[in-house]
């Protein structure tokens, strides 16, 4: 890698107990970019993201982000709040975490509830009454409605998000990191449980985030033929640490790499090695 770096995480270690879930762990993610960390069950993937978001206070390492100004913010020393306000990173997690009797749109309005609070002075007249925040309120409609027609869901903006298709609920969780106008958007597997179509929709769908808004991705993912189609840089964990790291031929070409996954799962390694055949 040779580009600026938006993420620089160094010697990180998480330790549960006697487990030592991430150990010395260093890599970084460059702005504009996509960057998939992967490897097999258990290498400690989810621990690496909940401890970048601050869902877990890591026993020892820094992580970084800078900005497009240069500020620089030390995310270990924050809490998942402060993380995605001040440090604007995004999450979407393994398991769908969408407001399921929300309608679609109300679910991207909720997004944008710290904006609106602001505009409303965080007072009760304020939210009655106020120009800024009605303007600030038909910035939140805006910018949910242009969330909804990139993800395809315009036409069911009023149906409650929870009897969406399984592919829908995915693409509306990942709506809903980017109203937040994440620095960094951190997805953790969103192919999980989509079919090959699905998959495709997805993959099209990060693309375009990083092309047109030049947003910088960081993603778990198990689903090879979406890594390997739009990673710009693969960091691969094994046991908490990482055993190799590239571009997504030098990756799949890495012994190291065939090896870890053949260890575990044989339908992982022959996706790995079949990924670019
Ligand atoms: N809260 C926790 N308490 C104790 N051990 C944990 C905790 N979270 C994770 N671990 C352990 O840390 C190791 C790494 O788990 P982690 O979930 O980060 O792996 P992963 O690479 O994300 O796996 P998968 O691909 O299956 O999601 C595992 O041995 C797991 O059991």
């Amino acid at each position: 890698m040779s580009g600026e770096s938006i993420l620089k995480v160094d010697k990180l270690t998480m330790r549960f107990g006697g487990i030592v879930a991430v150990h010395e762990l260093s890599f970084a993610a460059e702005r504009r970019k996509i960057t998939a960390l992967i490897g097999p069950n258990g290498a400690g993937k989810t621990t690496v993201f909940n401890c970048i978001t601050g869902f877990y206070k890591p026993s020892g390492g820094t992580i970084r982000l800078t900005h497009d100004d240069g500020r620089q913010i030390a995310l270990e020393r924050l809490n998942d709040f402060r993380i995605a306000k001040q440090a604007k990173v995004a999450r979407t997690f393994q398991n769908i975490r969408l407001f399921p009797g929300m309608t679609a749109l109300e679910n991207l309005m909720v997004a944008q509830h710290n904006a609106l609070m602001r505009a409303s002075g965080f007072t009760f007249l304020g939210l009655i009454g106020v120009p800024t925040y009605r303007s600030a309120e038909a910035s939140a409609i805006a910018l949910a409605t242009e969330w909804l027609r990139r993800v395809n869901l315009l036409d069911r903006a009023d149906d409650a998000a929870g009897n969406l298709a399984y592919g829908d609920q995915r693409r509306l969780e990942i709506a809903r990191a980017m109203c937040t106008e994440p620095a960094l958007l951190c997805l953790d597997e969103p192919a999980a449980g989509l079919n090959a179509r699905e998959s495709a929709a997805l993959s099209e769908l990060l693309l375009s985030i990083r092309n047109e808004l030049g947003t910088s991705i960081l993603l778990i993912e198990h689903d090879m033929s979406v890594v390997m189609e739009i990673s710009d840089h693969i960091v691969v964990m094994d046991h908490g640490m990482k055993i190799a790291q590239g571009s997504p031929r030098e990756v799949r070409d890495d012994p190291k790499v065939i090896a870890a996954y053949l260890g575990t799962d044989e339908e992982e390694a022959i996706a790995v090695m079949e990924s670019g055949s």
